[in-house]
């Protein structure tokens, strides 16, 4: 509207067509760059970055482009500034948000290498949340054991259970649950060292096997776990995780999953106090 009331329109004649085209594909790949990041990333301060970067990127080609058919007068300078300005910005916010990217993705694949230990057989992934299902659990679990008793160190275990899930699906749709699922996945996966594991264990409950880490050193990562999980409430939906922790060293790897759910089982029905209350 600025340029339209500031400018005057060109006449066909006055147009450059192939600077139209050169300005029209650079506005589109921003755009599509624009669109990448908001359906790939998941929310937070890097994909802010990422996205007001793009943002003022897009801003800044989309006045480049639209002076193609606007002529402004040479005394005007408000349009050459707002034209200009928004790009070396733009650049900087989406170089500090690609440094934030890359930090993560460090992180991320040390998780990645700590998955990968023993087995790199991607049909052993859970679809949705791309962690190791039940299959991958039991393998590792039952070397961890083998292992860790060998070497007199201890495993714990913390199985995670999201509170009244099927609630929540019927109240939200399956879609927002895969979501909440995802961001749980994602959530947790960010907090391991490269030694844990974390698999998608069934429907809405997650196992994280904890190597060389003692029952309260165990619990202290659950209490810590169950404060960055409240990141992942929103105002309409305050969905409960229980957390429930089991050093699991001197049994076998059926018994310690056993053992655990039973432990999860007398948490949720009040029996016996879960090691950390829901949030
Ligand atoms: N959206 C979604 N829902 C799932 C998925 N897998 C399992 N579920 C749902 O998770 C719910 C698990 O049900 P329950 O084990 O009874 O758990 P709950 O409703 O959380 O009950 P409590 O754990 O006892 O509080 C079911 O409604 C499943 O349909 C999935 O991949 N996506």
């Amino acid at each position: 509207m600025l340029a339209l009331t500031l400018g005057v329109t060109k006449s066909p004649a006055e147009i450059d067509w192939f600077d139209v085209l050169g300005e029209g594909i650079v506005l589109l790949v921003a755009i599509l760059w624009l669109t990448l990041i908001i359906s790939s990333r998941p929310a937070g301060r890097v994909t802010e970055w990422l996205y007001y970067g793009s943002l003022l990127l897009v801003c800044s080609f989309f006045l480049d482009l639209l002076d193609e058919f606007i002529r402004y007068p040479a005394h005007i300078r408000t349009m050459s500034w707002l034209e200009s300005l928004p790009a070396p910005i733009g650049m900087l916010a989406l170089t500090y948000g690609l440094i934030g990217w890359h930090r993560e993705q460090r992180v991320i694949n040390r998780q990645l290498q700590g998955r990968e230990l023993l087995l790199r057989d991607h049909r052993l992934l859970d679809p949705l949340t791309k962690l190791y299902a039940v299959d991958y659990l039991y393998a590792v679990l039952a070397r961890d054991l083998e292992l860790h008793r060998a070497e007199q160190r201890s495993l714990s275990l913390l199985m995670l259970n999201i509170r009244q899930f099927s609630a929540f699906n019927r109240q939200y749709g399956a879609a927002a649950g895969d979501d909440y699922l995802i961001k749980l996945s994602e959530l947790c996966s960010s907090q391991l060292r490269a030694s844990d594991v974390l698999c998608r264990y069934v429907g809405d409950r997650f196992v994280i096997l904890l190597a060389n880490t003692s029952l309260q050193q165990a619990k202290i990562f659950a209490q810590h776990m169950q404060q960055h999980l409240t990141k992942l409430n929103h105002h309409e939906s305050n969905l409960k995780i229980d957390i429930v922790v089991n050093e699991i060293t001197r049994l076998t790897a059926k018994q310690a999953l056993q053992e655990t759910e039973e432990m999860l089982k007398a948490s949720k029905a009040g029996i016996a106090p879960s090691v950390l209350l829901p949030s």
